[in-house]
């Protein structure tokens, strides 16, 4: 009898689920479903309660909505029974993070709470625990805390403990209520399986923890704030299993939630990015995979602990067992064109999308295609939601440099594109700098699916072949296969997920294959990108900081008229 398992890929703008045949890795049905709420960057669900500048929420309902409609929906639409199920697996986003009590009940779901933005998710890109991450940083500095350095030498404002902090610190009484403090993708897997544990893999990247030392130390903590001295015991947890590993069984009501079978083998959460190494084959160190969506994650296996600055963490077996995991990051990409297309394309290029039966992309894409490498005389700083890697700063801002009078928005639009690639080259050259091999470079996630232009770009710029996903939705894909494996050889899985890798990934059989041509423009233009990028982003010019700090002041003046 055929065997099945479903993963679950929870991204910034909606959740996907697969159903994928075991033996194969073959996708038989896929369903999407976006969040109701969306990303809360405004106001909360009430309409009145607003967000200030940099935040982003999330709420917890719309990430069960997606068990409820999506698992039904693969399972319909397949005519696949649940009985022939043998594994689930759920990946999401990180750091994506929120308060709970001690039964998982979301403190924003509480009557008292549901008017406090800080009872809600924080979703990855949510940045305004700076502060605290720069104040995280300078003690970390100070105290010579070893931690540092398996970070590209920064914390990210984007994870844990600063954010965690930032609760404490602008409402205490929502930290107090709070019994845990939880990764979204371990808070919903324990909605599947009615108990609460803790993947290594949003752990080691998100929360400074390592396999051999744990967390940092109690003295660091309280460093910090003396209120945070026993942060790890009242709020996080010690008990940290590894990815790859069961958290448990389909419950009860993880059976009414989804149709799933009770028993049914749930995988321990997994990160959005790094669940998608198996999933194209990678299994081995030295091939770098670009996740391309909303941001850029860019996962790499090395065999050993290297230090890279502006790294967004290395973990040991945090991505494949017997391995060093390494992650750098890119904080805006797809949101570079979200927010082109939605506030600087006029109502013409709309109204010839429609005409031409396209969308919005593809029609800046066509027309971006068109230009010469350099004909805009336009470059860019990618950094519109700030810098996540090398510089590890969110307080960065977007540059756009060479407009003139006769600047065209298909020009912008590949001059936004071109700077995430000279992004990502900044990134390789700090991996092949420090000692950890780049030989190959993959790509998967909605860009990769959906922008060819963009991958030839990548391909011209980093002057490497670009090896494509066949999966259009490969972190679900990972998933899935995490989920073979928490079944196990013995209900018809896998008993490692290497082994999973050699008989469920997919690779296209097409490639991105560099011009030579293009690549010898890029090069000069890459040459004046580092200029950009050392004089704005090491402190040469502190312009962009000058200017939040000028904006945020004019927001508190307005605030107080
Ligand atoms: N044709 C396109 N070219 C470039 N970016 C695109 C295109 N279509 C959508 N996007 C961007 O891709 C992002 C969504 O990526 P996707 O991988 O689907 O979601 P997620 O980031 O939630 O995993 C959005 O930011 C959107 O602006
Ligand atoms: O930071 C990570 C992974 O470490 C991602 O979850 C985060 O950048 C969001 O990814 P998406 O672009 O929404 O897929």
């Amino acid at each position: 009898m055929t065997k099945y398992t479903i993963g679950l890929d929870y991204g910034s703008q909606s959740g996907r689920a697969v159903l994928v045949e075991v033996h194969s890795g073959k996708e038989v049905a896929t369903a999407v479903k976006a969040y109701t709420h969306g990303v809360m960057d405004e106001f909360l669900p009430d309409g009145k309660t607003k967000l200030e500048h940099d935040w982003a929420l999330q709420h917890p309902n719309d990430y069960l909505e997606v068990l409820q409609i999506t698992i039904p929906q693969v399972l319909e639409e397949s005519g696949v029974s649940a009985d022939d199920v043998i594994g689930v697996g759920i990946d999401f986003t990180a750091c994506t993070v929120l308060p709970i009590k001690e039964d998982g009940t979301p403190l924003c779901l509480m009557d008292e709470f549901v008017h406090h933005p800080h009872s809600y998710v924080k979703l990855w890109k949510h940045h305004a625990a700076q502060d605290e991450a720069n104040r995280l940083n300078e003690i970390a500095e100070e105290r010579g805390e070893e931690f540092l350095k398996r970070y590209g030498g920064k914390i990210s404002s984007e994870w844990m403990i600063p954010k965690v902090w930032q609760i404490l610190n602008e409402a205490p009484e929502i930290y107090q209520a709070a019994d845990q403090i939880i990764e979204a993708a371990d808070w919903v897997t324990s909605q599947l399986t009615g108990k609460i544990v803790r993947n290594s893999c949003t752990a080691g990247y998100k929360a400074i923890w390592h396999k051999k030392e744990g967390y940092p130390s109690k003295e660091f903590f309280k460093a910090l704030d003396p209120r945070l001295e026993n942060v790890v015991e009242e709020k996080l947890s010690k008990e940290i299993i590894s990815i790859g590993s069961n958290a448990g069984e389909i419950s009860e009501n993880g059976a009414k939630l989804t149709g799933l079978k009770p028993g049914t083998a749930v995988a321990v959460g997994n990160v959005d990015a790094h669940v998608s190494i198996p999933a194209v084959g990678i299994t081995e160190p030295g091939k770098l995979l670009m996740i391309m969506g909303t941001s850029t994650c860019h996962i790499l296996l090395g065999e050993e602990e290297k230090i890279v600055p502006g790294m967004c963490g290395v973990v040991e077996d945090g991505v494949i067992p017997g391995y060093m995991g390494y992650e750098a990051g890119q904080s805006c990409v797809g949101d570079h064109f979200e927010w082109f297309t939605e506030n600087c394309v006029s109502a013409s290029y709309y109204e010839e999308a429609r005409e031409k039966g396209m969308n919005i992309h593809a029609l800046l894409t066509e027309k971006a295609s068109k230009l010469q490498v350099g004909e805009s005389g336009l470059l860019a700083l990618d950094w519109w939601n700030g810098n996540r890697s090398t510089l590890v700063d969110a307080d960065l801002t977007g540059l756009l440099l060479g407009a003139t009078l006769s600047t065209k928005p298909e020009e912008i639009y590949r001059a936004l594109i071109e700077a995430t690639a000279y992004g990502t080259r900044t990134i390789v050259e700090a991996f092949r700098e420090n000692g950890v091999p780049v030989n190959e470079v993959y790509a998967c996630g909605g860009i990769a699916e959906k922008n060819a232009l963009m991958m030839q770009i990548y391909a011209d710029v980093l002057n490497m072949e670009i090896k494509i996903s066949a999966s259009s939705q490969t972190p679900a894909l990972g998933s899935a296969m995490f989920g073979a494996v928490a079944a196990g050889k013995e209900r018809g899985g896998y008993d490692s997920i290497t082994e999973a890798a050699k008989v469920m990934s997919w690779l296209k059989d097409e490639t991105y294959v560099p011009t030579l041509k293009n690549a010898k423009i890029y090069e000069q233009l890459y040459t004046e990108y580092e200029k950009l990028y050392n004089y704005f982003g090491r402190g040469q010019n502190n312009v962009m900081k000058t200017l939040k700090h000028i904006k945020k002041n004019s927001q508190n003046r307005e605030e107080d008229l």
